[in-house]
C-alpha cells in the first residue's frame, strides 16, 4: 500500500497523482528523537517545484469543486476506511518520528478516522440559504438571494509536528469537503507519518492534483510558499511566532490560525481537589506537555493550595518516564533544541525561588516531569509556553486575582475551572479572555465538532468539523430581482 511513496527510505511527495523525486537532490534527514536512528529521508523541494504544485492544484480544483458533495463525501468516506485498515503500521511510524507513546500515538491515528468519517458526513449537510429583501427597511420581496456555499480554491494546510497525522487531516478533510483543492506543508519532523496520510488520501480515489505535497523546511522553503499568489487561503497550526510571521508577509489572503497557548487551571475553595488534580496532570504531562492545550499553569486559592500540590505531587511521582513503545507517559522531547529550552525555564524557575516539588532530572532530550510551586509572576515560567513537562503553581488570595493572571497572558485558547459552584464557574468563565472554557475537566480541543479557537496570540478563526469546513468555504448569492406587479396582491393561501 505505502510502497510508492518512498524509494530506497528516501520520501517523494505526491504531485498530480504521482509520487515523485525532487530535482534538488537536497535530502533532510529525519532522525527519531528516542534513539537518533534514522527514520528516512524527505526532500527540500525547490521553489521551481512549489510553482508546479501550486498550479496543479489551482487546475485541478475545477473538476473537484464540480463534484457532486455525495461523491466527494463517498472518497472521503473511503479515505477514513484506509486509514483504518493502516491503523497499527501509521502508529508506529508516528512514535518513532515524535516519539508519541504508542497508545497515543494509535488514539490519534483512530482519532483521525473519526474526525475524517464525522466531516464526509457533515459536508453532506451544509447547505445554503434563500433570503428575502423585505426583511430590510426599503425593500421589498421581489428581491430574493439564493446563497450557495462555494469552494475557495487551493487551500494550503501547513502544521506542526505534535499531530502530523490528525492536524494534518483536520485541514484536507474539511477542506476537500468544501470542495477546494490542498497543498499540504507538513511539519518536517513528522513528514514521514504526514506522507503517509496523504497516501491514504490519494489511494480513496482523488482526482489527481486535488491533493499534493510539499516537503522542506519552513525555514527556507515556507516563506516562498506562503506568499505564493496562488494560494487562495492559508490553514495554519503551530506557533505564534510563525504565525504572526505569515500574517506579517501575506496581504489579501485570509488565513485561519491555531496558535501556542499558556491554558490555566484556575482551582476553587469547594472544587473536588482529587478530581482536579487528576485532570491537572493528565492535562499537563501527555505527551510530555507537547499540545497547545497542555495545561501549562495552576492558579489556585492559598486556602487549599497545600492540600491540591501535595496531590499533584503525588499523582506526577506515578506518571511513568521512558521509551514511547512502552506504556508510559512521559517520552523524549521533539529534539535537544526543544529540551534546552524548558531546561532554562526550570533554571529561572529555581534561580527565582520556585519550590521544586518533584522532577528536574533530564537524560539528553528526556525531561522528567517537573512541578514547580509558589511560582511567582516574575518567573518566566509563569508567562512562557514550555511545551514539555513542566508545571507551575502560583498561589492567589482571591478570584479576581486569579482572573488578573490568567487573563494577563499574551495567549487565549482555554481554561479550566474546577468548582462545585455552578454560579462561580460560569461568572468567572464569562471574564476569561479565551477561545474556550472547560469547567471542571482539562483543557482539550475535543470531541473535534466542538469550536476549537483561540483568542489574543492563540490564533484567529475557529475550527471544529462544521466549523473548518465552514471557514474554508465562502457564500455566494445570486440576487433575483422580481417585476413588480400590480395585478394581484395579497397573501395566497
Ligand atoms: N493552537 C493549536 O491548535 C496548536 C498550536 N501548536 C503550537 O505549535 C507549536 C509547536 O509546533 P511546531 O511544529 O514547533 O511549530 P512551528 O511554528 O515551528 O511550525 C509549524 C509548521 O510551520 C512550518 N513553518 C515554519 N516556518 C514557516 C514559514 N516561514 N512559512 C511557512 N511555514 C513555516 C513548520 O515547518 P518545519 O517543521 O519545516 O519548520 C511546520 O510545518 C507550539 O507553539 C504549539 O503551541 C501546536 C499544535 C496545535
Ligand atoms: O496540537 C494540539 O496541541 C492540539 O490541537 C490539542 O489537541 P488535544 O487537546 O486533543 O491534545
Amino acid at each position: 500500500m505505502f510502497e510508492d511513496i518512498k524509494d530506497n527510505n528516501i520520501y517523494k511527495n505526491l504531485y498530480d497523482g504521482q509520487w515523485v523525486s525532487s530535482a534538488s537532490n537536497n535530502f533532510i534527514t529525519i532522525n527519531s528523537p528516542i534513539n537518533e536512528e534514522e527514520v528516512g529521508k524527505i526532500q527540500a523541494m525547490t521553489g521551481e517545484e512549489v510553482d508546479k504544485v501550486v498550479s496543479k492544484a489551482q487546475s485541478s480544483f475545477g473538476v473537484w469543486a464540480d463534484k457532486p458533495v455525495s461523491e466527494r463525501a463517498d472518497i472521503i468516506h473511503k479515505s477514513a476506511a484506509i486509514l483504518e485498515e493502516n491503523s497499527e503500521e501509521i502508529a508506529n511510524i508516528l512514535t518513532k518520528e515524535i516519539a508519541k507513546d504508542i497508545k497515543s500515538a494509535r488514539s490519534e491515528v483512530i482519532r483521525t478516522v473519526d474526525f475524517i468519517r464525522f466531516t464526509a458526513d457533515e459536508g453532506k449537510r451544509i447547505q445554503g440559504e434563500t433570503l428575502q429583501g423585505d426583511g430590510f427597511h426599503g425593500f421589498s420581496k421581489d428581491k430574493l438571494a439564493f446563497v450557495t456555499r462555494e469552494s475557495v480554491g487551493v487551500v494550503l494546510a501547513i502544521s506542526p509536528f505534535n499531530y502530523p497525522v490528525n492536524l494534518s487531516a483536520s485541514k484536507i478533510a474539511p477542506a476537500l469537503m468544501a470542495g477546494n483543492s490542498v497543498v499540504f506543508k507538513p511539519p518536517t519532523q513528522g513528514s514521514i507519518s504526514a506522507l503517509y496520510l496523504a497516501k491514504v488520501f490519494q489511494a480513496a480515489g482523488l482526482p489527481n492534483g486535488v491533493l499534493n505535497t510539499i516537503t522542506g523546511k519552513g525555514s527556507e522553503i515556507g516563506d516562498y510558499i506562503i506568499k505564493h499568489k496562488e494560494i487562495d487561503l492559508i490553514n495554519f497550526t503551530g506557533s505564534s511566532e510563525v504565525g504572526r510571521h505569515i500574517s506579517e508577509v501575506t496581504s489579501m489572503v485570509p488565513s485561519i490560525m491555531e496558535l501556542g497557548g499558556k491554558d490555566a487551571a484556575i482551582v476553587l475553595k469547594d472544587a473536588d481537589l482529587e478530581h482536579a488534580a487528576n485532570n491537572i496532570v493528565k492535562g499537563a504531562f501527555s505527551y510530555s506537555g507537547q499540545r497547545c492545550t497542555a495545561l501549562k499553569r495552576v492558579l489556585v486559592l492559598e486556602s487549599i493550595a497545600d492540600r491540591l500540590v501535595d496531590l499533584i505531587t503525588e499523582y506526577v511521582s506515578k506518571l511513568k518516564v521512558g521509551n514511547p513503545f512502552d506504556d508510559v507517559t512521559i517520552t523524549p522531547l521533539i529534539n535537544n533544541k526543544a529540551a534546552d529550552f524548558v531546561q532554562g525555564l526550570i533554571d529561572d524557575a529555581i534561580d527565582k525561588g520556585a519550590t521544586l516539588k518533584i522532577g528536574n532530572k533530564r537524560e539528553g532530550n528526556l525531561l522528567y516531569p517537573t512541578v514547580f510551586d509558589n511560582v511567582t509572576t516574575d518567573m518566566r515560567i509563569a508567562w512562557e509556553e514550555p511545551f514539555g513537562p513542566v508545571l507551575p503553581i502560583i498561589r492567589v488570595k482571591n478570584i479576581d486575582e486569579a482572573v488578573d493572571i490568567a487573563n494577563a497572558s499574551e495567549y487565549g485558547l482555554q481554561s479550566s475551572i474546577f468548582t462545585n459552584d455552578i454560579d462561580d464557574a460560569f461568572h468567572i468563565a464569562r471574564l476569561l479572555e479565551v477561545g474556550t472554557v472547560q469547567i471542571n475537566n482539562k483543557t482539550e480541543r475535543g470531541p473535534d465538532h466542538f469550536p476549537f479557537l483561540g483568542v489574543k496570540s492563540s490564533g484567529m478563526g475557529t475550527q471544529g468539523i462544521r466549523y473548518s469546513i465552514e471557514a474554508m468555504s465562502r457564500p455566494k448569492a445570486i440576487v433575483v430581482n422580481l417585476r413588480e406587479r400590480s395585478d394581484k396582491v395579497g397573501q395566497v393561501k
